[in-house]
C-alpha cells in the first residue's frame, strides 16, 4: 500500500494527537502512526496513572489526618488489585474515546512504527509506504537506562504502574520530577523510601522552595541521600543491594526505581539519514515554529528539546497544525510562562522565573516577597508543616516574573496566577485584589 496524505504524524501521544486532530478538524487528510497504545506516555504510563496513584496517596494521608483531628479510624489497607483495575479501566476509557474521535475525524490510524525514508515519505516494517506534504515527528521519549551491572534488577517508571503491592523498602535513584513524586506517593502508600540523589534535587525549581520540600519529605520519614552515585546493583528482586562507591553500599531493598530522566525516541527512525539535526542528547532541534532543519519535516513534544510536559506538546501541536493547514504563517505557541507542578507531598508549583534565574537575568532590580504559614487544617490537626509562597518581582514597578508555591492546594491554585503572569502582573495588582478567605490562594495576596 502507498498512499498520499496532507499530514503524516509519527506518534499518538499528547503532541501527535494534538497535531493530527487539529489538522483533521481544519480539513487536512491525516495519517497517524503508532505501534503502541493511543495516548502515549501521559495517558498510559505518565501523568494519568501517576495522578491516580497520587490521589490514592492523598487519601492515605487524609486518613492519618482524620485521626489527628479526632475521627475514630480503623487501619486502612489499599487493595492494589482493585485500585489497578479501577485506574486501568479509566485509562482504557480514555483510549477508547481517542479511537472514536480519530475515527470520526477521518484520521487514518496505523498501528505500526514508521520510519522516514525521505522528507515526504515514511515506511513501516510490514512494507507500507505513505507520503505527505508535511511529516511531523511526535515520537516522544523513553526512560533513561544506565550501563551499570545489575541495572535490570530495578524498575523504570513504565514498570511501576504494574506493581501489584507496595514494596516494603524502595530505593529511588534520581532527583527529578519522577523520583520526587514517586518517593512521596509510595511513602504515603506504606513503603519505606530511600531517595538517592546524585546532584541537585529538582534542579530548575526555586532552591528555597525545594529545600523546604526536602525538609518536609525527611520529616515524614523519607530518607534523602544526597551526593550518591549508584555504580551497580546486586542481588535479586526482593533483596537488592546498591553499590555507591568502592566500599560503600546500601542494602535491604526489595525494589529499586531508576528515575534518571528520559531519552528522545529519535534514533532508528531515519532522521540521521535524511539530515534532521539533533542535539548531543538526541533531541530533535526545532525553531519556534517546530520546523526541523529539513523543510517539510517538523517535530513536537518530548522528542524535541522543549520542556517535557504534556500541555507544551499539546500547544506545540495545535499551533503547528494551524500553520500547516490554515496557512497562518506566524502561528506558534507562547512559551513565555510554562507553569508546572511536582505532585509531591505537599505539591510544589512554579510559574515563571526562580529567584536565582531572576537574579541572573535582572541583577539588583529583583525583589522577592515570600512567606511561610501553617495551613488551617494542619493547625487544627496539631501539625507543624509550613507552606511557602514566594513572588519574584523586577524593577520599581515590581512586575511579577516568578510565582512559587509549596503546600496543600498549590497544584490547583497556581493555574489562575499563571494566566495573570502571562498577561502581565504587577505587585500592585495582587495588593488590589480581594482575597478568598480562608484559602491557601489568599496567601499570595497577603504577602508583604
Ligand atoms: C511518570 C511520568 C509522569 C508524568 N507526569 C506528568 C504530569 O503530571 N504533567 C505533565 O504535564 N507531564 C507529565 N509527564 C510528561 C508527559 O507524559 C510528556 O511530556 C508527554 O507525554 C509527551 O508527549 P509526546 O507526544 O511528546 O510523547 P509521548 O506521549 O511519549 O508519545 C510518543 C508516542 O510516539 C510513539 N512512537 C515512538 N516511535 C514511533 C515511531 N517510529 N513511529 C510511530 N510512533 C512512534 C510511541 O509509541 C508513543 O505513543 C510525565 C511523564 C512521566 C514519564
Ligand atoms: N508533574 C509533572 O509535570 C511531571 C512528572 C513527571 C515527569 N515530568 C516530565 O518528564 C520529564 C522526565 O522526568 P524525570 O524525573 O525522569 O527526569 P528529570 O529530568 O526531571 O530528572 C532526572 C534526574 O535524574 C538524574 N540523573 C540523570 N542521570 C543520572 C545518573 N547517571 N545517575 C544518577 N542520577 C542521574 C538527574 O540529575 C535528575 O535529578 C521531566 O523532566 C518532566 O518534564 C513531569
Amino acid at each position: 500500500m502507498s498512499e498520499r496524505f496532507d499530514v503524516i504524524v509519527l506518534g499518538a501521544g499528547s503532541g501527535g494527537l494534538s497535531v493530527a486532530q487539529h489538522a483533521a478538524r481544519l480539513g487536512a487528510r491525516v495519517a497517524l502512526f503508532d505501534p503502541d497504545a493511543l495516548g502515549g506516555t501521559c495517558v498510559n504510563r505518565g501523568c494519568v496513572p501517576k495522578k491516580a496513584m497520587w490521589y490514592a496517596a492523598q487519601i492515605a494521608d487524609l486518613h492519618r489526618l482524620a485521626a489527628d483531628i479526632g475521627f475514630e479510624t480503623a487501619p486502612m489497607r489499599l487493595d492494589w488489585t482493585r485500585f489497578r483495575q479501577r485506574r486501568d479501566s479509566y485509562i482504557a476509557g480514555i483510549r477508547q474515546r481517542y479511537a472514536t474521535r480519530l475515527d470520526t475525524a477521518g484520521i487514518e490510524v496505523i498501528g505500526e512504527a514508521a520510519c522516514l525514508v525521505s522528507a515526504d515519505t515514511v515506511a513501516t516494517a510490514t512494507g507500507m509506504r505513505a507520503s505527505a506534504r508535511h511529516l511531523v515527528i511526535a515520537s516522544g521519549a523513553r526512560p533513561r537506562r544506565l550501563d551499570i551491572p545489575g541495572f535490570e534488577l530495578g524498575m523504570l517508571s513504565d514498570d511501576i504502574f504494574k506493581l501489584e503491592a507496595a514494596p516494603r523498602h524502595l530505593a529511588i535513584v534520581g532527583g527529578g520530577y519522577v523520583a520526587v513524586e514517586f518517593a512521596c506517593l509510595m511513602h504515603a502508600l506504606g513503603c519505606e523510601v530511600d531517595l538517592l540523589v546524585r546532584g541537585h534535587l529538582l534542579a530548575g525549581f526555586d532552591s528555597e522552595v525545594v529545600d523546604e520540600l526536602a525538609a518536609q519529605m525527611q520529616a515524614r520519614g523519607i530518607r534523602l541521600l544526597g551526593e550518591t552515585q549508584v555504580r551497580a546493583a546486586r542481588g535479586k528482586p526482593g533483596t537488592i543491594t546498591l553499590e555507591t562507591g568502592a566500599d560503600t553500599q546500601l542494602d535491604g531493598y526489595d525494589a529499586v526505581l531508576w528515575a534518571l530522566g528520559r531519552v528522545p525516541n529519535s534514533d532508528r527512525i531515519g532522521l540521521e539519514e535524511i539530515g534532521v539535526a539533533r542535539d548531543e542528547n538526541g533531541h530533535v532541534l526545532v525553531d519556534a515554529w517546530q520546523n526541523t532543519s529539513v523543510p517539510g519535516v517538523y517535530a513536537v513534544g518530548d522528542v524535541t528539546d522543549r520542556r517535557a510536559l504534556t500541555p507544551v506538546a499539546v500547544a506545540a501541536g495545535r499551533a503547528l497544525a494551524e500553520r500547516l493547514v490554515s496557512g497562518h504563517a506566524d502561528a506558534k505557541f507562547d512559551d513565555s510562562v510554562i507553569p508546572s507542578v511536582v505532585f509531591a507531598e505537599p505539591p510544589l508549583g512554579m510559574a515563571g522565573l526562580t529567584e536565582q534565574q531572576a537574579h541572573a537575568r535582572y541583577g539588583a532590580a529583583v525583589s522577592v516577597h515570600s512567606g511561610r504559614y501553617t495551613p488551617l487544617l494542619s493547625m487544627v490537626a496539631g501539625r507543624s508543616e509550613r507552606s511557602l509562597v514566594k513572588i519574584v518581582c523586577v524593577g520599581d514597578e515590581r512586575k511579577v516574573v516568578g510565582i512559587h508555591v509549596l503546600g496543600p492546594g498549590s497544584d490547583e491554585l497556581l493555574q489562575g496566577f499563571a494566566v495573570a503572569l502571562q498577561k502581565g502582573l504587577y505587585w500592585r495588582d495582587l495588593k488590589a485584589a480581594i482575597a478568598i478567605h480562608p484559602t491557601a490562594s489568599e496567601e499570595l495576596l497577603l504577602l508583604h
